[in-house]
């Protein structure tokens, strides 16, 4: 038996968006209450000192880098690294040592992360064996095994006529399509954005086109098949004008934006600093613009943090050499709080709506909801705490973030999964004087 109470916190009205003081009454790991002064029976009692109660954060897109590249990441210290940032789910991508390709690997992941995982770990299948875009996987066993989704992240699917076969089949089996979209014969080569910081360094750049393109033959092919399409780590405005298109004509698709496409653009790089690479990468001012009224808009639907750890060693590789990627998931919500909350773009209750709400119903997961009979996924986050970013106190092997340095409010300080305690940061939870 395991009861809790969370205490003096503080919730989001679902209508109104305000917040509101209110207990949180958890019992064998569902929630059992919501509402002022519950009573305390036999529950242990945690006084969370008005601080916000949400639900646990979801997020469809990381890279947990197990089986095959544990040096960079395993399961473990990428679920401790989300759980830290509040994340109670997380959707992992397959482009690990071997591919997440087949049933045996899929089942893999899902031991382990039931064994050493400290919140639930979905995992993705890739749609081509090896991500090679040859040849499709076995998408019904895929499905069987437990992959709740098809990508190839980390590549694009080149070819329009595998793109296809691959729609046809997922929306047969009622999985989604989770596109990383890329064309090679245009973003070959790239490293950074081929705009204002390629020019001025010389750099060989990658154009928004290189995603677009894909985005615009996706949508014409969602349409033929009726797939649930969704693209990943959106970055161009031209993308997100074709989405929006596509959502004018009632199709399904979807898409996620990262918090480093929101909060930085090209003109934020201070130098050829492997750190700011990532894929896609960061674009043009008016590309973010369009991506922040995009958001407001409901054309791009949720937020992932596409966290991408790598070495230090690989990243001191040089600008042109090093992986693309960066860590994110123990920053995500204080950045996006600071930056798009504090400063009035976002409201509180939109911001978690896309961390929480909206990725459950895009791939129609049970959580991300508080509400009597739900199960106890929950995140209370001090909107007050304000710390420095600190990648040496990360708990993910990745330490590389562009935001190192950067001041932000709004930390987790504790994490339940199914009620339980998946972290508790090491703040006393009941504030002096209190
Ligand atoms: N986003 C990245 O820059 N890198 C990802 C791959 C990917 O998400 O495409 C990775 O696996 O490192
Ligand atoms: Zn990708
Ligand atoms: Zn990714």
């Amino acid at each position: 038996m395991n009861h809790i109470l969370l205490k003096n916190g503080r919730i989001l009205d679902e209508k109104t968006g305000e917040m509101a003081p209110a207990d949180v009454r958890i019992e064998n790991g569902v929630i059992a209450a919501v509402g002022r002064e519950l009573p305390e029976s036999g529950a242990e009692t945690v006084d969370v000192a008005g601080r916000l109660i949400v639900p646990g954060l979801i997020d469809m897109h990381v890279h947990l880098r197990e089986p095959g590249f544990e040096h960079k990441e395993t399961i473990a210290t990428g679920t401790a690294a989300a759980a830290r940032g509040g994340f109670t789910t997380v959707a992992c991508m397959p482009n690990t040592r071997p591919v997440a390709d087949s049933p045996e690997v899929i089942g893999r992941i899902r031991e382990t992360a039931h064994r050493e995982g400290r919140v639930r770990v979905l995992p993705i299948a890739a749609i081509t064996k090896r991500e090679l875009g040859e040849e499709l996987t076995d998408f019904a066993a895929l499905k069987e095994a437990g992959a709740i989704a098809l990508s190839d992240d980390g590549v694009g699917v080149q070819s329009a006529r595998m793109m296809k076969q691959a729609m046809a089949w997922a929306c047969e089996l009622d999985l989604p399509i989770v596109a990383h979209c890329e064309d090679n014969s245009l973003a070959k080569g790239g490293c950074v954005h081929d705009g204002i910081f390629a020019a001025k360094l010389d750099l060989p750049g990658i154009l928004g086109s290189a995603e677009a393109v894909h985005v615009a033959r996706d949508i014409v092919l969602a349409e033929d098949t009726g797939v649930h399409y969704h693209v990943c780590h959106i970055s161009a405005k031209a993308s997100v004008d074709l989405v929006r298109m596509a959502k004018q004509k009632g199709l399904r698709v979807t898409a996620e934006v990262t918090p480093h496409h929101l909060l930085l653009s090209d003109e934020d790089i201070p130098g050829p600093d492997p750190m700011y690479k990532m894929n896609p990468p960061l674009r043009s001012a008016e590309d973010r613009a369009a991506l922040l009224e995009a958001l407001k808009d409901g054309t791009i639907d949720i937020i992932a943090t596409d966290h991408a750890p790598h070495t230090a060693e690989e990243k001191a590789m040089g600008i042109r050499q090093a992986p693309f990627g960066i860590v994110g998931l123990e920053t995500a919500f204080p950045l996006l709080y600071t930056r798009l909350v504090l400063t009035g773009h976002l409201t509180l209750a939109q911001l978690v709506e896309k961390l929480t709400r909206r990725p459950a119903e895009l791939f129609g997961l049970p959580w991300g909801r508080l509400a009597e009979g739900q199960t106890a996924d929950i995140t209370v986050i001090d909107l007050d705490e304000e710390r420095t970013i600190d990648p040496d106190n990360f708990v993910s092997k990745g330490k590389n973030t562009p935001f190192a340095g950067w001041r932000a409010k709004g930390w987790p300080v504790l994490t339940l999964v199914k009620g339980r305690v998946a972290w508790r940061e090491s703040v006393d939870l009941v504030r002096n004087g209190q």
